[in-house]
């Protein structure tokens, strides 16, 4: 599905100073040592290396017919699918971005983030010692505040949509600014959007820039790049903006905002999980992956851990390298697992929150 002239079968080491094929150093120009405030490491920015993926072509029906088997194969079995539901659990980020949201949703969604399951249903799953909670709470930055206080001692980092989200088409001074603003209000986690433009122009460089700019804004906080894929239009043009945002310092790629009329997809997701995973093998960088858009079922969480497993093993079934960004997930999953440990299914209006 991802053909390249040289051969992308010759895994490279991990990157010590100098690329995959001796063509030019992949030496990080910025933060090559730093970590953020949470201890994680961060992916250093690199200068642009557009021969990486000049010659990458994706096949779309090939792509197609790999994802297919993600869901048709049983990979998880019955009796370990509780186990994966609780894993996809402490991977989502818990998201609210509505013109209508208040204060109040904010700190109700946060109390569902802190105990998303049930008391009953951590009994009867035995976690009552280590009570599962999500990956992160997402919010406007207006609500930034209101998150870090609901959450405060949880442990659980804010994230904060910025750039214009969802069509990062305010100038990049405004922007920047909103980076800044959100992280001063506490944010550890900033979901920038990408330049849509500078992917179906072919203008890397300025790709490159942009994100580099907003990394630096960032600061210690960590930096989750939207691409936006269904405005892209190619997987081919997916697998380079994948590539461009890494080497610009993204610690995470993200399929979409939600506000696209495609968002996460299959395909999509296993062509932006390759390039992280060519990324690695060039960089030794362990970058992480977020869908994120329109994933609303236990089923649609399990194809992509499935997907993410299967793609770059089981480290990238942890939250720092893999996060489910949904607004509407987190309640079928805790019907699932109310109807694992009851036998039966509540009505969803008891879970309808998240
Ligand atoms: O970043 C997360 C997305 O905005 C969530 O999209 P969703 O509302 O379709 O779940």
């Amino acid at each position: 599905m991802l053909t390249k002239s040289h051969a992308s079968k010759q895994a490279p080491k991990p990157r010590e100073g100098a690329g995959k094929d001796g063509a030019g150093p992949a030496a990080p120009v910025a933060g090559s040592h730093e970590a953020a405030h949470d201890g994680h490491h961060r992916n250093p920015v690199m200068p642009l290396r557009t021969d990486w993926f000049d010659d990458v072509h994706v096949n779309l029906s090939a792509t197609e017919r790999r994802t297919a088997t993600l869901t048709t194969r049983r990979s998880v079995k019955k009796a370990y699918q509780a186990a994966w539901l609780v894993k996809a659990l402490t991977c989502i980020d818990l998201t609210t971005l509505a013109g209508d949201d208040t204060e109040g949703r904010v700190r109700r969604l946060a109390l569902k983030a802190r105990r998303p399951l049930r008391d009953d249903i951590v009994a009867a799953l035995g976690l009552e010692d280590d009570p599962p909670k999500v990956g992160a709470v997402c919010v406007y930055p207006t609500m930034v505040a209101a998150a870090v206080k609901a959450l405060d001692g949880s442990g659980i980092p804010v994230a904060s949509v910025a750039t214009g989200f969802p069509s990062g088409l305010t100038p990049l001074p405004q922007r920047l600014d909103e980076i800044r603003y959100a992280v001063d209000m506490g944010a550890a986690e900033i979901d920038i959007v990408i330049t849509r433009a500078h992917v179906l122009t072919g203008q890397w460089q300025a790709l490159h820039d942009e994100v580099a700019a907003m990394r630096e804004a960032c600061g210690a906080a960590h930096l989750k790049a939207i691409l936006g894929t269904g405005d892209l239009r190619t997987l081919g043009n997916v697998y380079k903006a994948s590539m461009v945002a890494m080497m610009a310092g993204a610690d995470f790629i993200k399929t979409s905002t939600g506000k696209e009329e495609v968002n996460a997809t299959l395909p999509v997701s296993l062509t932006m999980v390759r390039a992280l995973r060519d990324y690695g093998e060039r960089t030794g960088e362990r970058i992480g992956f977020k869908p994120a858009g329109g994933l609303k079922t236990a089923k649609d969480a399990l194809a992509w851990l499935t997907l993410m497993k299967e793609e770059l093993g089981d480290r990238w079934l942890q939250p720092d390298l893999f996060r489910i960004g949904a607004s509407s997930l987190l309640g079928d999953i805790e019907r699932q697992l109310e109807h694992y440990v009851t036998g039966r299914y509540a009505s969803a209006a008891h879970h309808a929150l998240a």
